[in-house]
């Protein structure tokens, strides 16, 4: 599946524990993993099992209570919050479930926007803008305002914006979390179109089993231990997504 097996991400011997009160809470208890440049991989379990911890340290922004992780050769349980600040703006996108749009701009606007923070020309920013914008297949919906579109077309926006900054890295947690089935499914297969043409790295988060197995491994977490790591055939996941709750 993935032919060249570049590690991209390195989860070594990790914890995290949170104290409440008198108790500890092992909300990692121990997770090691190897993700590959090209891959998606879905974090899959229950609420409460550690998903978002994972993420969350995977993407430097929570500091481990113990262990590893290195992301394209860089340690960043070792880097500052400045150092941090720099490598998310440099490697890493983000999509949310719920979108995070600014609704008084337009989709080339919300796309380009993460570009400006980085001091990126209007005229270079907004032509890559509207390259992701087509990428997704909006080019239609281009000036539209992001209150004057679907959820779908706004998650569609989310993934253009994450693109838009050429990150190592998306992280997306519950990405279809606010979508119905056909446009769940419709996301989903973006999704995997778009980091098998670019060989970006997505790494996902979901409490779905069947929206988990749109990614080619997942990972499933209970109690802040990976319990199974199973491989999904694409094939299996074109039937139709009547099971699916969204
Ligand atoms: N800041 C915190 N302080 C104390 N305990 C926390 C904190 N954050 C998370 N936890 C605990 O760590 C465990 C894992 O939480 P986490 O949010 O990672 O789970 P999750 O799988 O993402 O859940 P959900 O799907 O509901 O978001 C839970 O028991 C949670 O109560």
């Amino acid at each position: 599946m993935v032919e060249n097996k570049t590690p991209m991400i390195q989860v070594k011997d990790l914890y995290k524990v949170y104290k409440v009160g008198d108790t500890k809470v092992y909300a990692l208890n121990g997770v090691d993993f190897t993700i590959y440049k090209g891959e998606f991989c879905a974090i899959v379990g229950p609420s409460g099992s550690g998903k978002s911890t994972l993420l969350n340290m995977m993407a430097g922004l929570e500091k481990p209570s113990k262990g590893e992780i290195v992301i394209a050769g860089n340690h960043i349980e070792k880097l500052s919050e400045n150092q941090l600040v720099a490598f998310r703006r440099k490697h890493v996108g983000f999509i949310f479930q719920s979108y995070n749009l600014i609704k008084t701009l337009n989709a080339v606007e919300n796309v380009a926007l993460p570009l400006s923070f980085r001091g990126v020309p209007k005229k270079i920013r907004n032509e890559k803008a509207k390259k992701y914008i087509k990428l997704v297949g909006l080019e239609k919906q281009m000036n539209h305002m992001a209150n004057e579109m679907s959820g779908g077309q706004q998650q569609r926006v989310g993934i253009a914006r994450a693109l838009a900054v050429d990150p190592k890295i998306i992280f997306a947690d519950e990405p279809t979390g606010n979508l119905d089935s056909k446009t769940t499914k419709e996301v989903l297969s973006l999704m995997q179109k778009i980091v098998k043409e670019q060989n970006q790295t997505l790494v996902m988060v979901t409490h779905d089993n069947y929206i988990a197995r749109f990614a080619d491994r997942q990972f499933h977490i209970v109690d802040g231990k990976i319990f199974k790591i199973e491989e999904q055939h694409h094939e299996e996941t074109k039937g139709d997504m009547e099971d699916v709750q969204s």
